[in-house]
């Protein structure tokens, strides 16, 4: 039965404080299309301990951006009161009893009525509509009156678990046939990779950094970030990273990856070549996210400072200024932190910048730079590096779309997988409410952050604009949040994590944006308003708590469509680990009675909002047009910035490698995120041709500008092969040698993960040359007018 291993629990016993309501389906916020592309800033300020990132002082400097719209100052105009976070309330009632105490007892009476006053303007500054009784009241009856609706919804709950377990029963056969499938998947996996030599030859790991051999330096950073003991990850990647090894390594989340990569990469740069000649950017470490990127860049940057160590990083993402960027990368910092997309702007168009001398390539997060649609990108990364490097695979999520990538970019690499059983963290709970209506979504939330989870939470939204209408339903009802999505300025986004690290906002309210990577401290509760789409996603949003060792919660709303993700989600979790929650049914009513009272006054601060921003862009338009007129000469003097690939072809790509990894999880197709390609009849449509759409006139132009350009090309390679005879016929010197015969093999063109029917990148074992910072073998097939096929082959390069 379900119920032997789902325990129940309900949020009778917790103290209630107030209600409030309303499903807001009006108007859904405008996109922010007033960023100033040109605004900079830097990361200036180090930390004390401990790896504590976020820690309110990295966003300094702002420059030229017009100052950003915040939601709770157009609220607190309204009700003419800031909003307070529970550590102000926490603080203030603390201070009130210091007060209290040291007044003595002479004027207990007098101070007993302050107090009460200070306490109802307390209530009143986080009550900010209806009585406080009458609210409080509320509250308290539907608690009372629980036992009744408990047994109520218990039963019910019952009911749908029947359903449930023969659901899993069903799931359960069907995962006997992929268990088959992955032995045999295992197998050819297994040819491909290197024994892990900690597991065969030495069984005895490391159990402290000292045993790795690590220099003094290096030693006493971990010493003083209190990192004692290596985590198993640790244990397994350092010293198979410090002989040099590809490495493609998964552990839980929270267990210490960003170490397990940045450790022996500072330890190799503590011997490398500093003599003339010898500087050069010698570590790429790729991030798919600006915030993980600055992330990593701390941990680093902790390491080296603590250490007293020569190593200098350069961090490369968008958002931020480009020429500052060019600048540093003119010095030839040792270790580049760098979102794909930046990167692949700055080897295209800033003057001298190579990948030429690296010697390690990290790529962190590996599935998620596939599923961001970064495939293009990671070849043309890839393809920059030179092929001697080290490269590193990191992720707690490793799907079968990173083979290609695997086979792509890792030479005889090994898996060091820790515990590959074990997706969660040990210390994580994963509470699961049910939702019967998608009306009662929202209150439903609303009533578990005011009687449940109160502070130190994060809640993840599919969407950017139910993240931003739901930060001013929290505004509006008193609870402090900060919001955490694309649609914000990346001084936003940084500024949103820094409230939340610090404490003076209790939520962050995001998108699965925030959902990899991002190491806060002190998170106590993950809520999933909604299930992800994807498992992998919903593994990454629940590991945003419970890290390094610690406990901490999960709360997911699972309505009727959210059941297959709810099963698979329960699946790969231990029994312990699940809980049932219900929110009393009469909580849940309150808020959206509450919520439809404040139903209005949500579109208003939206319609504010709006003009507000207006307003601002219309500044900035003028600012535009002025500097326009007064550096007409300078902005027009500069050379214009090129990309790999056209706009058309990038989204095309994105959304190419977007539906092949999406298309590696069984249950994609399910939640709605696959099969667009796919006609009534279930069946793959046809491929375009690369005419069809087009009118008769952009047809005839497009075949007239495609013949030129094969013109051209024949042009030139006739000049060449003439060149080409005249040095031949020349005469040798004696002491030049003979010249070499040129390979005649084509270029390879597959891509990663690239068309919707997958195979495993370990199926394939002909082998085929493909760029020169690339590694793997690889097949192209190569179609001819007939639509035989033929395989290119060629050597892949060491
Ligand atoms: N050896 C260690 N001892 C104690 N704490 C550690 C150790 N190594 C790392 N940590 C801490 O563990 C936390 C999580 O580390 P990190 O962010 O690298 O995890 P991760 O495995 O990359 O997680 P995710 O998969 O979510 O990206 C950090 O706060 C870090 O300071």
């Amino acid at each position: 039965m379900a119920n032997d291993f789902i325990t129940t629990i309900d949020s009778d016993d917790e103290a209630p404080q107030f209600g409030e309501s309303s499903i807001q389906k009006g108007k859904t916020p405008t996109k922010n299309d007033d960023l100033d592309p040109d605004f900079e800033f830097d990361f200036a300020g180090g930390r004390e301990t401990g790896l504590d990132l976020w820690g309110g002082d990295e966003v300094t400097g702002f420059k030229n951006g017009a100052e950003p719209i915040n939601v709770d100052d157009i609220i607190a105009r309204r009700r003419g009161k800031p909003l307070e976070s529970y550590n102000d309330r926490k603080r203030k009632r603390k201070a009130a009893k210091e007060e209290e105490l040291e007044e003595g007892s002479e004027e207990d009476a007098e101070e007993k009525e302050d107090e009460d006053e200070n306490m109802d303007e307390e209530q009143s500054e986080v009550e900010l509509s209806g009585s406080e009784e009458d609210e409080e009241m509320s509250a308290k009856d539907s608690d009372l009156e629980l036992g009744t609706d408990d047994e109520q919804a218990e039963d019910e709950e019952a009911e749908s678990e029947d359903d449930d377990e023969e659901e899993y029963e069903e799931e359960a056969g069907s995962s006997d046939e992929e268990d088959e499938e992955t032995a045999a998947e295992l197998a050819r996996k297994e040819a491909f990779f290197s024994k892990d030599p900690s597991l065969t030859d030495d069984p005895t790991l490391p159990s402290t950094f000292a045993a790795m051999n690590l220099s003094r330096p290096l030693l006493r950073a971990l010493t003083s970030l209190q990192l004692n003991t290596p985590t198993p990850i640790q244990a397994r990647a350092i010293p198979l990273a410090l002989q040099g090894r590809d490495i493609l390594g998964s552990a839980v989340t929270g267990s210490g990856k960003t170490a397990a990569f940045m450790i022996p990469l500072l330890e190799r740069l503590c011997y490398r070549d500093r003599g003339k000649g010898g500087q050069a950017c010698r570590v790429l470490i790729l991030c798919p996210t600006r915030e993980l990127a600055v992330q990593c860049e701390a941990v680093g940057k902790a390491l080296t400072e603590k250490g007293g160590l020569d190593v200098r990083f350069a961090l490369l993402v968008g958002g931020l200024s480009l020429n500052a960027q060019a600048h540093t990368l003119r010095t030839l910092p040792d270790v580049l932190i760098a979102t794909p997309g930046r990167l692949i702007d700055h080897l295209t168009n800033t003057p001298s910048f190579t990948l030429s001398a690296l010697d390690v390539l990290v790529i962190d997060e590996a599935d998620r730079m596939l599923e961001a649609g970064f495939t293009d990108e990671l070849e043309e990364i890839i393809k920059a590096c030179p092929r001697s490097r080290q490269t590193m695979l990191f992720s707690a999520t490793m799907t079968d779309s990173v083979d290609e990538l695997v086979k792509l970019s890792l030479d005889k690499p090994i898996r060091v997988f820790v515990d590959p059983k074990r997706n969660t963290a040990k210390g994580l709970i994963q509470e699961f409410v049910r939702i019967r209506s998608d009306e009662t979504r929202s209150p439903s939330l609303l009533a578990l952050c005011k009687r449940t989870v109160r502070e130190k939470c994060i809640i993840f939204f599919r969407s950017k604009a139910l993240a931003h209408q739901m930060r001013i339903v929290f505004g509006l009802n008193g609870l402090k949040a900060a919001e955490l999505h694309g649609n914000l300025t990346q001084e936003q986004r940084l500024q949103a994590l820094n409230d939340f690290k610090a404490g003076s906002v209790d939520y962050l309210l995001a998108t699965d944006l925030a959902s990899r990577g991002l190491d806060i401290k002190g998170v106590e509760t993950v809520i999933n308003y909604d299930m992800p789409g994807q498992l992998s996603q919903y593994t990454h949003r629940v590991g945003r708590t419970a890290r390094a060792g610690r406990n901490g919660r999960s709360i997911s709303l699972v309505g009727e469509a959210d059941r297959k993700m709810l099963k698979a989600a329960i699946k790969q979790s231990e029994a312990d680990q699940i809980r049932h929650r219900i929110i009393p049914p009469e909580a849940v009513n309150a808020m959206l009675d509450k919520l439809n009272e404040i139903k209005d006054e949500i579109e208003e601060v939206l319609v504010e909002e709006k003009e507000e921003k207006l307003m601002r862009q219309a500044d900035m338009e003028l600012k535009k047009g002025q500097n326009m007129v007064e550096h007409h000469d300078e902005i027009h003097s500069r050379p214009a910035r090129t990309w790999f690939q056209s706009e058309k072809e990038k989204e095309k790509s994105k959304s190419a490698s977007k539906e092949a990894y999406v298309g590696s999880f069984p249950n994609a197709a399910a939640n709605g995120s696959n099969g667009k390609d796919l006609n009534k009849d279930g069946k793959k449509e046809p491929k375009r041709g690369k005419y069809d759409g087009l009118s008769r006139k952009a047809k005839r132009r497009k075949m007239a500008i495609e013949e030129d350009q094969a013109d051209q090309q024949s042009s030139k390679s006739t000049s060449l092969a003439i060149r080409n005879a005249k040095k031949a016929a020349r005469p040798v010197k004696i002491t030049e040698s003979l010249p070499k015969t040129k390979s005649t093999s084509k270029k390879s063109s597959t891509k990663i993960g690239a068309g919707n029917k997958r195979k495993s990148a370990f199926d394939d074992n002909k082998p085929s040359k493909k760029h020169e910072g690339m590694r793997a073998k690889q097949t192209k097939v190569n179609l001819d007018k007939k639509g035989k096929s033929g395989k290119g082959k060629s050597k892949g390069k060491k």
